[in-house]
């Protein structure tokens, strides 16, 4: 299964009417990993269990962004709307309501990735991505990390960090990254 995915513009609008979604393959090109589960059914505890199992993610807390129930909300919501990277991996998984990651493909355009109740995803360290909500402005996730969480936002360009260098080399070599989205 594939989330919606498809490119837009600098600004975020649409450049395509209707739109053409994007095939998984699109969003596995540029290192990104994509789970659905359910977060009300009980078989998704365990599968939940298991990718923190898996991977290492033994930090684990919830984040609910909307207007009144997040701190500093108009600053943060334009902070995560800007163009950013980190050293490590971004896990969510969304709990409740929606929003949009976007990430930069390799030909430097934006892929729009529309997350909704159920959807996890993992966006690999070094990749440039930016979040938004939708016009229903609320989002519940969970946020994950391997061991004590940095949420360090690196502005572009970050062409001389480590991270950004090992992403910009896999993504280029078409290999390196986790083909199993599931
Ligand atoms: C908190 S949701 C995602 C926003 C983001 O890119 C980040 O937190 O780094
Ligand atoms: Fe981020």
């Amino acid at each position: 299964m594939a989330p919606q995915a498809w490119v837009v513009a600098e600004n975020g609008e649409d450049l395509q009417q209707p739109r053409e979604f994007l095939p998984l393959s699109k969003l596995e090109d540029v290192g990104v990993l994509y789970w659905h589960l359910d977060p009300k059914k009980s078989e998704s505890e365990e599968e939940l269990a298991k990718i923190r199992r898996d991977r290492g993610y033994s930090y684990m807390d919830l984040i609910e962004i909307c207007p009144d129930k997040l701190e500093n909300y108009e600053e943060k919501v334009k902070n995560f709307f800007c163009e950013h990277m980190h050293a490590d991996e971004e896990i969510r998984y969304c709990l409740e309501g929606s929003g949009y990651f976007d990430v930069r493909d390799k030909d430097d355009k934006w892929i729009r990735i529309r997350i909704r109740e159920g959807d996890m995803i993992i966006l690999p360290a070094g990749i440039y991505h930016r979040f938004t909500l939708d016009s229903a402005k609320y989002t519940k996730l969970m946020r994950l990390f391997i061991g004590e969480p940095v949420w360090t936002a690196l502005n572009r360009p970050q062409e001389d960090h480590p991270a950004r260098q090992e992403y910009v080399k896999n993504v280029s070599a078409g290999t390196g990254f986790a083909l199993a989205a599931h």
